[in-house]
């Protein structure tokens, strides 16, 4: 199904007029057995689309809670096939929820752009997000993203020009992935909402495709403030360090409560 899943979702949250909350978690962080139980809770408590993350030695865009799971995850020598039997184990109990694969340029690249896109679409995934990939050398990984049924999508930062988000939104396959601060992944205190709120309109003015928020949400108010102003958020760190501690119960906790947040934003 892959692509046609997440547009589906896309359309469906749209037509009630509710946010999506995209919830990340690192595959095989801390061990194998509880990553997947993790996911499993994430997608129990509310999740709409789910992000993959598949290890990686150099993890550039993270802080140092994600860092940390790459690391981890890598060091019990979590391999590319645990990350999609993650992927096809949980497809069968969540036929309709987009799973998107997250990963860095290097690991896509060592595996071979085709070999990549043609496992991850026999394991049930839906999408990539390949975050140090810029939207002006992504056509080569698009000719098998395409092939293989899967959609691509690009990030926009706070700092993209007028001139790339036209770039960007041209690219990206169905959805864009707009970093709310210049820096790393991890939670914050304070978010620039005010800022975020001028990118938006930049955005919208531009690009009619869905946008979601990610980078320093962990609450469910910062949640309901940064959904007010998308069509979604993205929490990793603040799942990621729960999933860790194997503090299952507060995991899904923290899932419901971002998602009952995004309740009360304004329907559109
Ligand atoms: O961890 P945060 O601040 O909640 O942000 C989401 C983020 O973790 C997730 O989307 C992500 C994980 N690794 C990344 C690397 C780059 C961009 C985004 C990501």
């Amino acid at each position: 199904m892959g692509r046609e899943r997440l547009q589906r979702k896309l359309e469906t949250l749209k037509d009630s007029g509710e946010k999506a909350l995209v919830c990340y978690l690192m595959a095989g962080y801390p061990d194998y057995e509880t990553s997947l139980q993790a996911f499993r809770v994430v997608l129990k408590s509310g999740a709409d689309i789910l992000e993959i993350g598949y290890p990686f030695s150099d993890p550039v865009a993270d802080g140092p809670t994600i860092q940390m799971a790459h690391e981890e995850a890598l060091r019990i020598g979590i391999k590319l096939k645990d990350v999609l039997r993650i992927s096809s184990t949980l497809r069968e109990e969540f036929p309709e929820v987009p799973f998107i694969l997250m990963t860095y340029y290097n690991p896509v690249f060592k595996v071979g752009l085709e070999r990549f896109c043609s496992l991850a679409q026999e394991s049930d995934i839906d999408g990539l997000i390949v975050p140090d990939l810029p939207a002006e050398e992504s056509a080569d990984l698009k000719k098998y993203t395409q092939k293989y049924g899967l959609s691509l999508i690009l990030l926009a930062s706070p700092t993209s020009s007028e001139k790339r988000l036209r770039l960007i939104c041209e690219h990206t396959d169905d959805l864009t992935y707009l970093v709310s601060i210049t820096g790393t992944t991890g939670e914050r205190e304070e978010l620039p909402l005010e800022g975020l709120k001028r990118n938006i309109n930049t955005y919208r003015g531009i690009c009619q495709k869905p946008v979601v928020i990610g980078f320093g949400i962990s609450k469910g108010e910062q949640a309901r403030a940064i959904g007010d102003l998308s069509d979604g958020v993205v929490v990793g760190s603040a799942l990621v360090k729960l999933a860790g501690e194997r503090k299952l119960e507060e995991l899904s906790k923290k899932v419901r409560e971002l998602k009952s947040s995004l309740k009360f934003c304004p329907k559109v």
